[in-house]
């Protein structure tokens, strides 16, 4: 109890700390949310279109803040690094590390309330141990190279910069970075002081650590969150009634990335798909990859709760026919009932293929200790058994030949 309490005084405390940074809220406080955290909550009955929060531009943490005092000009050359390679995410774990080594009171009382590395260690798949991430499914393996790709990338350049001893820092900062941030366009005169080469990667990850913001959760549909040169404000969707919890949405994400990028899995997610490349992209010898390339179809293989993307559908047409028949197909969609019925047959045993996959991965998870990290890829592997199943269905004999009788 008394803990709760240390931790309700935690957020007061950081509240009015960013109210006195110019920050307003309206009709919302923060509060220990199991299972999420910390998220927003309505203190009253809550309008659809009520401004619920504002933070101005000047109490953003930006590329415009951290370069004033990283003095990126000046830096990057003795880095050694391209500037090509130079990214905002990087810049700003950069900063974040040496300000709290040097023990930065402003970042004080909003370091206080963010989650501690323990949390990481348990929800963001970078930090699991290699067994955990040996059991993650494939198109989240995929997305896990990827993110260690640069987190690496961004401590070779930086590590030079970072006091001895802080890598373990530097890591904590980076997923505060990629967890936390929000997209702004409106980069001011400090960005202009980058070199232009700078400014142009840094068009693709203009990323801000916004006060109090990041403390909204995430859901699949949520309240607006808007950006001007003046700052970001969050208007209400719908109504809320008091003790709810309000959400923004972080974008049309399946859940295999909001679990590498943010460290969770959503129950009911209406973006959720599953990519199916592992079990394609091992069907198409050189020249069936060749023709797909070539017309912009090669990998990116989705399907979700209702259809089969139709690259996937182009892709498995291709793993079978010869290529005079599926450049037909590309053309015109055209297909007799028995080419579909042959389609549908094969994209059973693939599917059913892949959910055998899922069952294996459910066994050796079921006999696993029940970890946190465990309870989320049961959740994944069985949302995407879920998914398998509609398809596997749709495409079974029955369906595919529903005037065929059984004896
Ligand atoms: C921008 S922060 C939101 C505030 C955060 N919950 C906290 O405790 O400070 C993003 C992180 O919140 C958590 N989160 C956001 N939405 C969530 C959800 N719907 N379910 C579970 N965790 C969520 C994840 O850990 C994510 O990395």
């Amino acid at each position: 109890m008394a803990q709760d309490t240390d931790t309700d005084k935690k957020h007061e405390d950081f509240t009015s700390w960013a109210n006195s940074q110019g920050v307003q809220t309206n009709g919302i406080h923060p509060s220990k949310i199991p299972g999420r955290g910390i998220g927003i909550v309505a203190d009253r009955a809550l309008k659809a279109g009520e401004q619920l929060a504002f933070v101005p531009a000047k109490a953003l943490i930006t590329i415009d803040t951290a370069p004033t005092w990283l003095k990126i000009n000046e830096l990057v050359k003795p880095l050694g690094v391209p500037e090509k390679d130079v990214t905002v995410h990087g810049a700003l774990a950069a900063y974040l590390t040496t300000r709290v080594a040097e023990g930065d009171e402003r970042l004080g009382l909003w370091r206080s309330v963010w989650p501690s590395l323990d949390d990481f260690k348990e929800s963001m798949p970078i930090m699991w141990a290699e067994e955990y991430q040996g059991l993650l499914t494939p198109p989240a393996k995929d997305l896990l190279q990827a993110q260690q790709q640069k987190y690496l990338k961004d401590w070779q350049t930086w590590q030079s910069m970072i006091p001895s001893g802080a890598e373990k820092s530097f890591q904590y900062h980076w997923l505060i970075v990629n967890t936390r941030t929000f997209f702004w366009k409106h980069h001011g005169s400090g960005a202009k002081k980058l070199s232009k080469k700078i400014r142009r990667t840094c068009n693709d990850d203009r990323m801000v650590l916004c006060p109090f913001v990041d403390y909204f959760n995430h859901s699949d549909e949520g309240c607006t969150v808007s950006n001007t040169p003046k700052g970001f404000t969050i208007t209400c969707d719908r109504e809320y009634e008091a003790g709810e919890e309000v959400y923004v949405s972080y974008g049309q994400h399946d859940n295999d990335f909001l679990l590498v990028e943010y460290g969770f899995v959503l129950a009911g997610n209406k973006w959720d798909k599953t990519k199916l490349d592992s079990r394609i992209l091992p069907k198409l010898d050189k020249k069936m990859k060749r023709d797909l390339e070539e017309n912009n179809f090669l990998g990116e293989y989705f399907l979700d709760a209702d259809e089969i993307e139709y690259r996937t559908q182009v892709a498995l047409r291709r793993s079978f026919w010869p290529v005079a028949r599926w450049r037909r197909y590309l053309a015109t969609e055209d297909e007799t009932d028995v080419e579909l019925a042959y389609v549908k047959a094969r994209l059973w045993v693939l599917l059913t293929e892949y959910a055998d996959e899922v069952n294996e991965m459910l066994a050796i998870l079921n006999k696993m200790k029940p970890t946190v990290q465990r309870n989320t890829l049961v959740k994944r592997w069985e949302q995407t058994a879920e998914m398998l199943q509609v398809h596997i269905f749709r495409n079974s004999y029955q369906e595919a030949c529903p005037n065929h009788q059984h004896t």
